[in-house]
């Protein structure tokens, strides 16, 4: 790499150069790359911290912060656990400030829980009761650093010679120094799919969802597969119908239940096939909505009030959620069609 050391031996020179993003991205890529230079990092590195994947957060009115620790106040906290300092070094990089101050994640299941609650004055809770009230910046930072401390913490051996396998400084990697296998980090590719046929969109819910939710149609790739015929395949499985044209959206990391890669599509059937037939093994039930009753659920948030009829009325999924921006995007869409 034609970067590599640049940043460490002319720091003015490489900040005049560069915007602050490539900065910021190339001392990343730096860290991952040298366990010596993301050792330094961490010294001087804030932590967000961890306790068996829950992270610490702390309260303020409805919403919850992730604080930043340092280095020194995770030290002094280690001295009075009595716990060896070198458990730092089981941290992830998961990003960097404007300025270059690296972010690590830290899990302290090691410790007891409430005495690093009282130490901190926070406490671990768990990811998906908090994600929805989360800050801005702190809901994606979260999501991949609880994805990469599961990832370390299920991937020890090589599942070639059985031999413990070694994290990297940065946790971007683990190593079989046995044969020299390199293990990246994982996730499962996932697309969501807002169905519509041109007046209504399809919405469903699976069993486990929160009581009165529904979502747009989402489903796992099979090795193999295009992203198209994942959307076409799963909407087939799900609701028996047939896609006539796709469009890409965006994409969303996604921590539940393990890391996720989703990437969200809107689908046309044709208006005159829109049968739905539930596959039940996956769906609990699913339903064409019109404009107005999407923009009215959207208004009313995460609550389900029981109507006159006796009917719950139905919400969808919170800001964060990628399904969330697929909503959205279509009523935005709806509502600038001249009728
Ligand atoms: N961010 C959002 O807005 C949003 C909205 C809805 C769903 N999702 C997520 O989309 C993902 C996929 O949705 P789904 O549950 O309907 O998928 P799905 O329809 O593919 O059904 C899940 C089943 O697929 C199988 N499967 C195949 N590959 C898998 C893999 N790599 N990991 C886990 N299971 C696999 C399992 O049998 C599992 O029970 C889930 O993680 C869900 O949480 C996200
Ligand atoms: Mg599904």
């Amino acid at each position: 790499m034609i970067y590599q050391g640049v940043y460490r031996r002319m720091p003015s020179l490489w900040c005049r150069l560069h915007s602050t993003y490539v900065k910021k991205m190339r001392y990343l890529s730096e860290l991952k790359e040298d366990d010596v230079f993301c050792k330094q990092a961490q010294n001087s590195g804030t932590f967000y911290l961890f306790h068996n994947l829950s992270p610490f957060l702390q309260k303020v009115g409805s919403k919850y912060l992730a604080p930043q620790i340092s280095v020194a106040e995770i030290k002094m906290a280690l001295g009075r656990f009595k716990e060896n300092e070198k458990i730092i070094e089981d941290s992830v990089l998961i990003g960097c400030s404007d300025e270059c101050m690296a972010y690590f994640a830290l899990d302290l299941g090691s410790l007891e829980k409430s005495a690093i609650e009282s130490e901190f004055k926070g406490s671990f809770t768990e990811l998906r009761k908090a994600f929805f009230q989360l800050d801005g910046r702190d809901a994606p930072l979260l999501s991949s650093a609880q994805a990469l401390l599961r990832w370390h913490d299920t991937h020890q051996y090589c599942s070639k010679t059985g031999q413990p396998i070694k994290k990297n400084l940065a946790g971007s990697k683990r190593v079989c120094h046995t044969n020299g296998i390199i293990y990246y980090p994982q996730m499962s590719p996932a697309v969501i799919t807002l169905v519509s046929d041109g007046s209504r969109c399809l919405l469903a819910r699976q069993a486990s969802f929160p009581k009165g939710m529904y979502s747009a149609l989402a489903g796992f790739c099979d090795v193999g597969e295009t992203l198209e015929e994942t959307v076409r395949r799963e909407v087939a499985e799900e609701v028996g119908l047939e896609v006539e044209s796709l469009w890409y959206s965006a994409s969303q990391h996604w921590p539940f239940l393990n890391s996720s890669l989703m990437i969200a599509y809107h689908a046309r059937v044709q208006p005159q096939q829109t049968k739905i037939n539930i596959n039940k093994l996956e769906l609990e039930a699913a339903s064409w909505f019109s404009l107005e009753e999407v923009v009215e659920a959207l208004r009313r948030g995460a609550k389900s009030l029981k109507q006159e009829n006796g009917n719950f009325s139905f919400y969808v999924p919170p800001k964060w959620a990628i399904a969330h921006q697929l909503i959205q995007e279509w009523v935005k869409q709806q509502q600038s069609v001249p009728v």
